[in-house]
């Protein structure tokens, strides 16, 4: 069975649920699926294709997802990988294909991988911390739309079908 890696950087857990909804739609196009944190994957095993999920701060990708595609550079280069992003707190990430961020567009070059995607992203309404529970007084909301992670799954599951199945 095609084993897909989905490994997530995440400060709050909105990337980790992010992730989690991409390895479920996988798991439904039939992949053997494994969903973990960037920090915790030291060697890729066997898997057939990555995931790369990165929550966004302040414009950067988040440290676990960058750090993952440095050191696996190597490896990443010989697979079908994808790089996303979760950031946006409004709807502009469901309107259309969002420019990737520097950090992503530089990690998808360095790599070769086969597309980026923004996804929108989630900031609950008592996060901890500054800026965030300032910004959460009028930015606080989820805007991970099942719908749309669906619709890119199958986008996936066309060129990863097309290419190892
Ligand atoms: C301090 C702060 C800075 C953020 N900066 C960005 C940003 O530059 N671009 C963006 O799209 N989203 C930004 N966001 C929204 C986060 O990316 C969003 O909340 C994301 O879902 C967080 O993921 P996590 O819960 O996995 O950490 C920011 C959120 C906070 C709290």
């Amino acid at each position: 069975m095609t084993q897909v890696l989905v490994a997530y950087g995440t400060s709050r857990g909105g990337t980790q649920g992010l992730a989690e909804l991409i390895g479920d739609d996988l798991r439904e196009h039939g992949y053997d699926t494994i969903v973990r944190p960037a920090a915790e994957v030291a060697d890729l095993g066997d898997v057939d294709a990555v995931i790369v999920a990165g929550a966004l701060y302040a414009g950067r990708w988040h440290k676990d997802a960058r750090r993952l595609v440095k050191r696996q550079a190597d490896r990443l280069s010989a697979l079908p990988v994808w790089l996303v992003a979760t950031g946006p707190l409004d709807g502009t990430a469901q309107e259309g294909t969002l420019a990737p961020v520097a950090h992503v567009k530089d990690a998808a070059a360095r790599i070769g991988a086969r597309g980026v995607q923004t996804f929108g992203g989630r900031l609950e309404p008592d996060a901890a911390g500054f800026p965030a529970s300032a910004m959460a007084k009028t930015m606080s909301g989820d805007w991970r739309d099942t719908e749309h992670v669906a619709r890119w799954v199958d986008e996936v599951d066309g060129e990863l079908s097309a290419t190892l199945r």
